[in-house]
């Protein structure tokens, strides 16, 4: 059998803040395979977030162990982690953090032009729908837009991985779609292993898998037998 694209095996990861501690998660254990949507659900402070957080490097298991490829996360320096967020990793948040003064385009290229092997700005941009708007400031643009052009500078370097954080929490359903749409067609066509978290549960359609989170660990999953295009889910 081909090795998981992701193995996590143990993983907690403890927040010390003065006297107290808090167990964010509780031992995490997961595979994830090339190409998988993977759909993380549960309440606030479950621990998706921390989860999501170590996969891409921006920070570290307290035990455990997370392997990515052939590279051992939990073992790297931090200038090792950087290195592989820069090359293999594409983040998308709920906030969109687009630089105001710098259009749809630059805002692109400002990634590609630090990347190893990246698609043209303008190609990004047409794989999320906004090939006609890259001239366009981000105040031009609609919250759904600027999500957009916020996944196109994420999958223009070509990331295996894209580690999607609330990525249509902020927005409305059609425009939430979108947005689904886009990290759906970046699956499909480029084989981008994707993992969204959400607080919409509708969106479990979509995914190949779902993981519910529950007090720091794994309480669920599911694999989907069948998945629904994003345009036939209602919420
Ligand atoms: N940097 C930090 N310092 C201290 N505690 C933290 C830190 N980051 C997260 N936590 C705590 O760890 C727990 C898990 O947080 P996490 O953000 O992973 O949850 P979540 O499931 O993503 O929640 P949400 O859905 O609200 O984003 C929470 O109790 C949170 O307060």
């Amino acid at each position: 059998m081909a090795e998981p694209l992701f193995l996590v095996e143990n993983v907690t990861k403890s927040y010390q803040t003065g006297d107290v501690e808090v167990q964010a998660l509780r031992g995490i254990n997961l595979t994830l395979e090339g190409g998988e949507i993977l759909v993380l659900l549960g309440p606030s402070g479950s621990g998706k977030s921390t989860l999501l957080n170590i996969m891409g490097g921006l920070d570290q298991a307290t035990s455990g162990r997370v392997r990515f490829a052939d590279h051992e996360l939990t073992s790297l320096s931090e200038r090792q982690l950087t290195l592989y967020r820069r090359d293999h990793v594409g983040f998308v948040f709920q906030f969109y953090n687009l630089i105001p003064s710098l259009t749809a385009w630059e805002n692109v290229a400002l990634v590609t032009e630090i990347s190893r092997d990246p698609m043209k700005p303008g190609e990004a941009l047409e794989m999320v729908g906004l090939k006609e708007r890259m001239d366009h400031f981000p105040a031009q643009l609609s919250g759904g837009e600027q999500q957009r052009v916020a996944i196109a500078r994420a999958i223009a370097k070509r990331p295996e991985v894209m580690l999607c954080d609330e990525p249509t929490g902020a927005l409305d359903s059609k425009t939430g779609i979108l947005v689904l749409e886009a990290l759906c067609r970046i699956n499909e066509e480029l084989k981008t292993t994707t993992a969204i978290i959400t607080h919409n549960a509708a969106i479990r359609q979509i995914a190949h898998r779902v993981l519910t989170f529950h007090d720091g660990r794994i309480s669920e999953t599911v694999v989907n037998t069948e998945r629904l295009p994003p345009s036939s889910v209602v919420w």
